[in-house]
């Protein structure tokens, strides 16, 4: 049980649910191959059925952490800072997100985009998802759109999605782990068709790191 104090400052978050957090190499999208401090937020429900941290989803077993000790942490290790989850948005980044740019961190996110978008982010990966769609105001701010490739029908949704963000966004298919095999060459065919695509593969899986 927590005490109504913690929840208030979850609530306004100034304390996060913090599931992890670890120094590594970003393994996707355009800052694939930078060393990057990776803070990763408990907390989701969009529900993804192949979602490969489905440990995050319940922000209850991830405990209260000050978002000033978080950002004391991640100062030691990197001054590129991703936050991940579980989905991020589920909570007001602004507190987090002020503290790490008060110490000129660049602040990247990993976000479905379920939720309204807060904190101030240098970097924005939106990862659409079909049964929670991102909300309109998040796709003209993306920096890059990536979409995992589960099934022939993610195609159709990738293009839906594109049309919607940036004409500088930057377009990654991404396989979707466990039917890698089967998607890759599908991908490979597509990105070859319609060069506008990029692939997107999690190489932190084939470098054996988190
Ligand atoms: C675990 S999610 C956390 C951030 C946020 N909830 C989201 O989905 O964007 C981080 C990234 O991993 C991707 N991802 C999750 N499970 C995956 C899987 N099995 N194969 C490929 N990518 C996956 C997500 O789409 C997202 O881009
Ligand atoms: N190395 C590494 N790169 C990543 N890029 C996005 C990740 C995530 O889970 O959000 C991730 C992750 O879990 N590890
Ligand atoms: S939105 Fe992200 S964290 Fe949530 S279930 Fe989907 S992939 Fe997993
Ligand atoms: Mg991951």
């Amino acid at each position: 049980m927590v005490s109504e104090e913690v929840m208030a400052m979850v609530e306004a978050g100034k304390m996060l649910p913090l599931m992890e957090e670890f120094y590594t190499i970003q393994g996707e999208g355009f800052h694939k191959g930078t060393a990057a401090y990776f803070i990763r937020v408990g907390g989701c429900d969009v529900g993804c059925h192949w979602c490969d941290v489905k440990e995050s989803w319940d922000a209850n077993i991830h405990p209260p952490t000050h978002v000033d000790e978080i950002v004391q942490n991640a100062a030691k290790y990197s001054d590129t800072i991703v936050v991940t989850g579980g989905e991020p948005l589920t909570w007001d980044m602004a507190p987090l997100t002020s503290g790490l740019k008060s110490r000129n961190l660049q602040t990247h996110i990993e976000t479905s985009g379920a939720y309204d978008l807060t904190g101030e982010w240098d970097w924005i990966c939106l990862s659409p998802k079909k049964n929670k769609l991102p909300v309109q105001e998040i796709y003209p701010l993306a920096h890059e759109l990536k979409v995992i490739v589960y099934n022939k029908h993610d195609f159709i949704f990738a293009e839906e999605q594109a049309a919607k963000v940036s004409k500088d966004c930057i377009l990654y298919l991404q396989p979707e782990w466990s039917v890698r095999d089967k998607m890759i060459p599908m991908i490979v065919d597509y990105v070859m068709k319609d060069p506008k695509w990029k692939v997107s593969l999690q190489t932190h899986k084939y470098l054996n790191i988190p």
